[in-house]
């Protein structure tokens, strides 16, 4: 890379060090004289960018809008797309602050649409820019079913997400589907406590409860999140940091689930919301009058910062 004050030159490989879009940004926002971004693969350019272009480009294709709701910092985008590409943005940029700092980066993921939503992730230039070998994976629910079902969390997130990237498997903490809810929720309890106790898992001075990095999280319809399920008396758990559900009123019945007082100990959480149906469940959370029952999403607060991520339509009651 060539740079003086006003004139600036970037030249890049396509494959190990492509420039990821907040470097981009950055140069642009130093307002060169000239500026151009050429792509090399193989040593040949593939795209060149002159910076008038570029901000035009910034603008048109990044449609999102984010505001402070009092519940977090709330993005919207003009479609799941778009929201697909915002969360790997804002996933990688967290990583890659936290592996500056620490050894691992534990990350809880849910199940159902979210992992959709994290495909960019696994593409350039986000999968090229994060250090995988600290991460450390994590599910805030599980159904209580083989890791090769079709219902699994696990599978899931293998299928989608896991097999695509180099995170090495003895970071993967899935549940032992050889036992039961109740056995399943126990080990999985302990093996977060060794976790803690060898240091690759904090606990949160405030709480006590294990302090995870980062959750990427869904929301059902019905404002459940994780196995939390609207009236039900689990959402009021505050001793366990694992627990079990064997009535879940979403199929199956049977599930393991982390606790409100764990999911609200992490550092940071990312809800991500996308489709019309959600919208009632977002309106009743974050809507000019909320509902007087609070749904279980509503009940998310982690201790540093929470960013809501929506398509237009999930967010077109609020
Ligand atoms: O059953 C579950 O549902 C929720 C929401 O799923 P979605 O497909 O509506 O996004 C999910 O977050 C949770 O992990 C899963 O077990």
């Amino acid at each position: 890379m060539a740079c003086s004050s006003r004139s600036l030159l970037l030249f890049s490989s396509v494959r190990r060090s492509q420039p990821s879009i907040p470097l981009i940004s950055q140069l642009v926002a130093q307002k060169p004289r000239s500026c151009s971004l050429v792509l090399r693969s193989r040593g040949v350019p593939l795209i060149c960018w002159n910076p008038k272009k570029f901000r035009a480009r910034t603008r048109s294709s990044m449609a999102e809008v984010t505001a402070d709701s009092g519940k977090g910092k709330v993005k919207v985008f003009d479609s799941e797309e778009e929201v697909a590409v915002g969360l790997a943005k804002y996933t990688a940029d967290i990583s890659n602050k936290i592996t500056k700092e620490k050894s691992s980066f534990t990350v809880v993921l849910s199940g159902g649409s979210l992992i959709h939503s994290l495909r960019k992730l696994v593409e350039a230039p986000y999968i090229d820019s994060i250090e995988w070998g600290k991460w450390h994976v994590f599910w805030v629910d599980e159904r209580v079913v083989p890791k090769d079902h079709v219902d699994s969390n696990y599978k899931l997130a293998y299928d989608g997400f896991l097999s695509k990237v180099p995170i090495p498997p003895g970071q993967v903490y899935a549940i032992n589907d050889a036992l039961s809810a109740e056995g399943a929720a126990d080990d999985y309890e302990t093996c977060l406590k060794h976790l803690v106790t060898n240091g690759v898992l904090q606990v949160s001075a405030k709480t006590g409860f294990p302090k995870f990095d980062l959750m990427l999280l869904g929301m059902g319809p019905d404002g459940h999140v994780a196995s939390l399920f609207p009236g039900h008396p689990l959402v009021k758990e505050n001793k366990k940091w694992v627990t079990f559900i064997k009535d879940s009123p979403k199929p199956p019945p049977e599930r393991i689930t982390f606790t409100f007082p764990v999911i609200n100990s992490s550092a940071y959480i990312a809800m991500v919301v996308v489709g019309a149906g959600k919208a009632p469940a977002i309106e009743a959370t974050l809507g000019k009058s909320p509902n007087s029952e609070v749904l279980p999403v509503g009940m998310v607060s982690p201790e540093d910062e929470m960013t809501w991520f929506f398509d237009k339509q999930a967010a077109s009651k609020i």
